[in-house]
Parts: structure tokens; C-alpha cells; sequence
């Protein structure tokens, strides 16, 4: 068979694509064919690391440190080109009908391509393999039946412990060939899930690759059930745009903002895989942590202070308390140079105060460019009587005790943590600048009980780090980046979608959550809402609704509480066609631990991850029964490995995070773990939505109404 074989291809294809190593495919010609590129391949790699290895800078730098940069640079590029047995080089062919333009093709000519994770060419400079964000790899991801894309062959390819030993063919001009779902993408879907997340760049889906690909000066935001993709959408985004856009996002950079610790952890090697080692990732506490003058976070606030803390009305509030800070000069300034006095009067003064305030320019900025002013109105009067002064002259004057004076007077420097103390312990400063912006309920429950001494020692909390943050931006503008990504944004609160579209505000962003999941009591109602927050009105907004973790059953039953949780919203379509398989096991009181860890023994005799998701306050009482019976177990985070499977985790953790087999302990103690029936349900649909093959529901009392009445199916 060859590729242009009129054999009829959809066997072919299958009998393929099923075939494994040692079978009657290694007699196969056409496998052996693209086993020899894949050697040729691999040896032209090596030959392009040697190459880099063996380059000598000692006659192209001038200095050390010219050196040191080159000689960084070059080890980042040997551990790119480094050949990693468990990632295939390529993993895709495509056969166009005609020879591809310039412009698509860049750096690739003909018509054959063979598309992996980086570009590799042989000793002639012609291209081996094709890196799969290149124009020309497109049609892998895009073309189909309807749509060809003068593409006559698609190849995927499929891979047995590193060795090529599967193929799967698409005829997509043909038109006798029927349309077929990929073998290769479902066995890539329900692969075990052992280790950290991995990247999709062999089966990312047509509606995910327009995502990916959409331009770097717009931004997106993507809405998407559990499972449908969008963390792994926008860790493929980055690294796209870190292809078409290398240089300017090089001096801009690029950030990726994660809910917490364990999350970025579970997703911190997908982008090295793809060739991206510079990519930052936060959370966003972490984030505003990290800008001048930030406090330490030692506290906690009650759900209502921290709603009324992160609203958006917080933002007028600093703004007026920032602004409060200037008064209007009723003095004239004096400024003596040698024998010489010159006075600015007091209504000139003013006039220079009231520009400045009315050209909304940053606190900061306006307190320098002040004394200048004052300067330059010396300088006007020196002139008119005959001098001559220059720029070192006004530079002189704007330095002068007397300007100095009056500037301190009139537009002191403001210090951004010692606002937001003053603003959350003293009433009448809060009342004051919140008048018709907050009601007195609202004020009170920002003010502190006992008011701390000093910023060093308040129990700052962090929605107080985001104010600070915000005031701290009002001062003096917060650096750009040139893209950020922001993933399980539905949780973030006014006043910190405001941080993070300051990190973005000269760049673009990406949006990815799922409003059904937003479990933090400021959750957003509604994208425009958020989008208009973060600075960015006009993102498009996409939704994904095919998923590729749940099991259709297992999704069925925890969409039942879609219509509590978040009405309106679409099911997630599972495109899994392994059945996976969903048990509800009613237990008495007393037997709920020995029931779960059961369960838990009985996950692990299947292959992959195994999640104990519970409610937090259930950890402890739920590590012990684990440990009682001998079965060790990892935090979230913590990775997973062939030997050590099994992770306990908390409710509150469990977002973004997936498992092959989770067994959920009390549903209805996830729910009363949250302060109101609403979070609660969103937490537990968090929860039951973790499972990629297996889901174990445990539970001694009643399952919430939502689930249960809804529910005839194997419970029991
Ligand atoms: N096109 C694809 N091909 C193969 N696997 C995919 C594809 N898209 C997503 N997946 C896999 O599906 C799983 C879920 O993806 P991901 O975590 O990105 O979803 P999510 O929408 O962010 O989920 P959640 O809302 O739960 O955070 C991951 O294992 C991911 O690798």
C-alpha cells in the first residue's frame, strides 16, 4: 500500500491504525517507509544538535558577557534540539495536491510534509519535519471532507512505547472514502493519565485550533464545560504565539495565570515539551505579591468583607482616596537664585494643579512632572526679563527647597499599603471617599475590628494585596505584558480581573473558565461582565462544548445540577466513546471510610490515576483510613507515578485538575462545605467532573436533591 494507494482506504486505515509493533505490520512497506524518514529524521536532529554543539564563539565575542548571553543561548537551543525518545519527532503527514505557495509554506517546499513539534531539516537545509505552528501544518488541523484544503492525504500517526507502529489515512478529495472517526484520537483520549498534563499537538480539534491560532492583537475569551479543553487550548495558544511572534513577545513577554500552586504544577510541563522553556506561570496572588511595596499575607477575610473588598466600586473608592491627597495651593512660591527672587503667585499654582489633575495622568507621574512646572513658570518669567536659561537652569529650579516645599505640600507622595490601612481602619477617611459608592453596611464590613498599628503589622488579607495593587497602579503604572493567559478566570473577583488586565493592558489576553465551576462567592455572573473588568470589552467570546475527559455517563449525572448551578449553560458533549463507567454506592454511617478506601483499592487495580476527592474538612479523618490500611498516598501537585498513583484530594483543590478512576466521598459534605447551597453544588459538579474512565460516588448521607431524584440509574 502506498499513499496513493486506490486501495480502498478506510480498511486499510483501520486495520493500520489498530495494528501494534511485532504484528504483520512490520512486513508492512509503507510503515517501514515512514519508519526510514522518522530514522532520517532523528539522525538529521542529531546532526543539527552536534552542529550547535560544535560551535566555537570564542572568535565572534567581544566580551564576556556578550559570551555568557551567546553561550545561554546555545544551551537553550541543544535542549531543544535534544531528541526525546517518549515524544515522537513527527506525528502527522500531509500530501497537498499542489506544490504550497510561498507564503504558507515558509521554510518548507513541496507537497509532502511531515508535521511534528519542531522543525527539522536535513544537512541540504531542506525541511524533514515541519514544525506544527508553521502556515503550512494548518491543514492538519482544519481540513476535512467538505473543506479539503487541497490537502489529498492526511496521516496520522500512531506511536507503541516511542516506535512507530500505526498510521491511520484520510483521503479527504475522495470522494468515495467515508468519513471516520480517528482510532487514533480516541486511543490518545482515553490513554491513561499517569504523570503531569501532556500536549495535544497531535489531535488538537478544528474548533480548538481556531482558538490557538487567532491572532496575537486580539483577545479571546473561551467558556467550555469540565474537560473541554481550555487549559490546554490556551497552553497551545502561548505557545503558538510564541512561534508567530517570537521576537516581540521575547521583549514583552508572556505570562499564564493558573487558580493555584498544585494547578500550575499539573500543567508546568506542557509548554517545555513544545520547545518553550520562557514562559512564566502565577497565580494571582502571586501576581500582585510580586509589584512594589506589597504587604505580607498573613489573614483572612469573612465571605462579605471580601466580596465588598474585591467589587469593583473599590476601584473609585482608592481612586478618590489617592486623589484626595492633592490640595490646591493658596500660597505663592518664592524661589531665590543668587541675587535674584522670583514668585509664582498662588492662582498660577493652581492653574498647573488643576491641568494636572484634569490629564488623568498616574498620581506618580503628576507629582514628578510638578515641580517641572513650577520650574518652567520661573523660567518664563526669567525670560521676559531678558535671561537667557537653559534646561539645567529649570532642571535647577524644579530641584529648589522652595518648589520642593510646596510640591510636598500640595501633591505629597502617596504610599499605597499605608492608604489601604488608613482606608480599612479609619471610618470617616472610608466614609468620606465611599460616600455614594458603598452603602454603610458595606463600609462596616470593611473596616477592621481592631485596627492594626502599622502596615508591618496588619493581618493583611489578599483581597486587601489586590487593593494595594490597585493603588499601588493609581501611583505609578503597572509594567504590560505583551499576552497573558488567564485560566479558571470564572473566579476571580472585580478588583482582580483590574490586576490582571494591568498586566495586560498594552498586550492581549486569553480567557478560559466555565461559569458553571466558579466557586468563590465574587464568581462572575456573566463574560461581558468580566471581560469589561479586565480592559478587554471587545475579546471575542468562544465556546467549546466537545469534551474530552467525562465519560457521556458520568457527565450526564453531574450535569444534573447545571440547571442550579448555572442555567442556561450547554451539557458538554463527550466525544469518549469507551462507555467508562459511573457507581453510586449508599453506605451506612458507620462504614463510609472503610466503604471509600475499598473503593480506593479497588480503583488500583486499574491503570492510571487515582483521585480521592472529598470535602476539605474530610481530609484528615479520610488520610488516616488511607493510611490505617496501608495505601500511601500524594497531595495535589505532587506528581503521580507508576508506583505511587493514588491522591487525596480536597474539594477546594480539585479544579482543572483530571484522574483515569476518582472516587467522591459524601457528595452532600462537599456542599456543606461551602457558605451557601449554590457554591456548593458548583464545588461537587467541580468534583464529579474529574473522572476520565471511572467514577465511584460513596456516601452515608442523602445525596443532594439534584442529583438523587433525577438519578435511576445504577445507584445501589
Ligand atoms: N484535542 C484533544 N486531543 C486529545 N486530548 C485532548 C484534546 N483536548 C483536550 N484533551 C484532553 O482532555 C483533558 C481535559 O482538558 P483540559 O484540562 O484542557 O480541559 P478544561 O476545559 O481546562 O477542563 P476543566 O474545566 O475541568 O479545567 C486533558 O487531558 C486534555 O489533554
Amino acid at each position: 500500500m502506498s499513499a496513493h494507494d486506490p486501495a480502498p482506504t478506510t480498511t486499510a486505515a483501520t486495520t493500520a491504525a489498530t495494528a501494534t509493533a511485532g504484528t504483520e505490520t512490520d512486513t508492512d512497506p509503507l510503515l517501514a517507509r515512514e519508519r526510514a524518514h522518522l530514522n532520517a529524521s532523528r539522525a538529521a536532529l542529531r546532526a543539527m544538535r552536534e552542529d550547535v554543539q560544535a560551535l566555537d564563539i570564542r572568535d565572534v565575542t567581544a566580551n564576556w558577557v556578550n559570551a555568557a548571553v551567546l553561550e545561554s543561548q546555545i544551551e537553550d537551543r541543544i535542549k531543544a534540539l535534544a531528541d526525546l525518545s517518549h515524544t515522537p519527532l513527527f506525528f502527522g503527514r500531509l500530501d497537498y495536491e499542489h506544490v504550497v505557495g510561498a507564503a504558507e509554506a515558509e521554510g518548507a517546499e513541496g507537497e509532502r510534509f511531515y508535521i511534528g513539534r519542531r522543525h527539522v531539516h536535513d544537512a541540504d537545509g531542506d525541511p524533514m519535519v515541519i514544525d506544527w505552528r508553521a502556515p503550512v501544518s494548518q491543514a492538519f488541523y482544519q481540513a476535512s471532507k467538505k473543506n479539503p484544503l487541497d490537502v489529498g492525504l492526511r496521516r496520522r500517526f500512531g506511536y507503541t512505547a516511542g516506535e512507530l507502529t500505526a498510521y491511520e489515512d484520510e483521503h479527504l478529495s475522495d470522494p468515495t472514502e467515508a468519513v471516520h472517526s480517528s482510532k487514533l484520537l480516541q486511543a490518545e483520549i482515553e490513554r491513561p493519565r499517569v504523570g503531569p498534563m501532556r500536549d495535544i499537538v497531535a489531535t488538537i480539534q478544528p474548533e480548538q485550533d481556531e482558538i490557538v491560532r487567532s491572532g496575537l492583537s486580539g483577545s479571546v475569551c473561551v467558556q467550555g464545560g469540565p474537560g473541554t479543553g481550555k487549559t490546554a487550548v490556551g497552553l497551545h495558544r502561548v505557545a503558538y504565539l510564541l512561534y508567530a511572534h517570537r521576537e516581540r513577545l521575547a521583549r514583552t513577554g508572556t505570562l499564564i495565570i493558573g487558580p493555584n500552586a498544585s494547578f500550575l504544577h499539573y500543567i508546568e510541563q506542557v509548554l517545555p515539551a513544545l520547545g518553550e522553556l520562557e514562559v512564566k506561570q502565577a497565580t494571582v496572588d502571586e501576581l500582585v505579591a510580586s509589584s512594589p511595596g506589597q504587604v505580607r499575607v498573613t489573614g483572612v477575610d469573612s465571605a462579605a468583607t471580601a466580596v465588598v473588598k474585591g467589587d469593583a466600586r473599590m476601584a473609585r473608592v482608592l481612586r478618590r482616596a489617592v486623589r484626595s491627597h492633592v490640595t490646591l495651593p493658596t500660597e505663592p512660591v518664592m524661589v531665590v537664585r543668587g541675587s535674584r527672587r522670583w514668585r509664582v503667585p498662588a492662582y498660577e499654582l493652581e492653574e498647573l494643579v488643576r491641568e494636572l489633575l484634569g490629564r488623568d495622568i498616574r498620581y506618580g507621574a503628576a507629582h514628578d512632572a510638578l515641580p517641572q512646572r513650577i520650574a518652567h513658570a520661573v523660567l518664563v518669567q526669567m525670560e521676559r526679563s531678558g535671561e537667557a536659561p537653559d534646561d539645567r537652569v529649570q532642571d535647577a529650579v524644579a530641584r529648589n527647597p522652595a518648589v520642593k516645599a510646596v510640591v510636598k505640600a500640595v501633591w505629597p507622595a502617596v504610599d499605597p499599603a499605608k492608604l489601604v490601612l488608613r482606608l480599612l481602619s479609619d471610618a470617616d477617611f472610608l466614609a468620606e471617599h465611599a460616600e455614594g459608592l458603598l452603602t454603610a453596611d458595606e463600609q462596616r464590613a470593611l473596616l477592621w475590628t481592631k485596627p492594626p498599628r502599622s502596615v508591618k503589622t496588619a493581618k493583611w488579607a489578599s483581597a486587601d494585596a489586590v487593593l494595594i495593587d490597585e493603588a499601588n497602579d493609581l501611583v505609578s503604572r503597572t509594567h504590560s505584558l505583551g499576552h497573558v493567559v488567564l485560566d479558571e478566570a470564572q473566579d476571580l473577583s472585580p478588583m482582580q480581573y483590574r490586576a490582571v488586565g494591568r498586566r495586560c493592558s498594552t498586550g492581549s489576553a486569553t480567557v478560559l473558565g466555565d461559569l458553571a465551576q466558579g466557586t468563590t462567592p465574587w464568581a462572575t455572573a456573566s463574560w461581558a461582565e468580566a471581560l469589561e473588568h479586565l480592559g478587554k470589552p471587545d475579546a471575542a467570546v468562544e465556546e467549546l462544548t466537545a469534551g474530552f475527559r467525562v465519560p457521556r455517563e458520568v457527565i450526564a449525572y453531574a450535569s444534573r445540577l447545571l440547571p442550579t448551578i448555572s442555567p442556561g449553560l450547554t451539557e458538554v458533549a463527550s466525544v469518549r466513546e469507551a462507555p467508562g463507567s459511573l457507581e453510586v454506592r449508599p453506605v451506612e454511617a458507620g462504614a463510609l471510610e472503610t466503604a471509600v478506601v475499598g473503593a480506593c483499592v479497588e480503583s488500583l487495580r486499574h491503570e492510571g490515576s487515582i483521585g480521592l476527592i472529598a470535602a476539605d474538612a474530610r481530609i484528615p479523618a479520610l488520610s488516616a483510613a488511607l493510611a490505617a490500611a496501608d495505601l500511601p498516598h500524594l497531595a495535589p501537585g505532587e506528581e503521580t507515578t507508576a508506583v505511587s498513583r493514588l491522591t487525596l484530594v480536597p474539594a477546594s483543590l480539585a479544579k482543572g485538575l483530571e484522574y483515569d478512576y476518582v472516587v467522591l466521598d459524601e457528595p452532600s459534605a462537599v456542599v456543606s462545605g461551602e457558605p451557601d447551597e449554590r457554591t456548593g453544588l458548583r464545588r461537587l459538579y467541580v468534583a464529579l467532573t474529574r473522572a476520565v474512565s471511572g467514577l465511584t460516588v460513596i456516601h452515608a448521607s442523602p445525596l443532594p436533591d439534584q442529583l438523587d431524584t433525577a438519578w435511576a440509574g445504577s445507584a445501589g
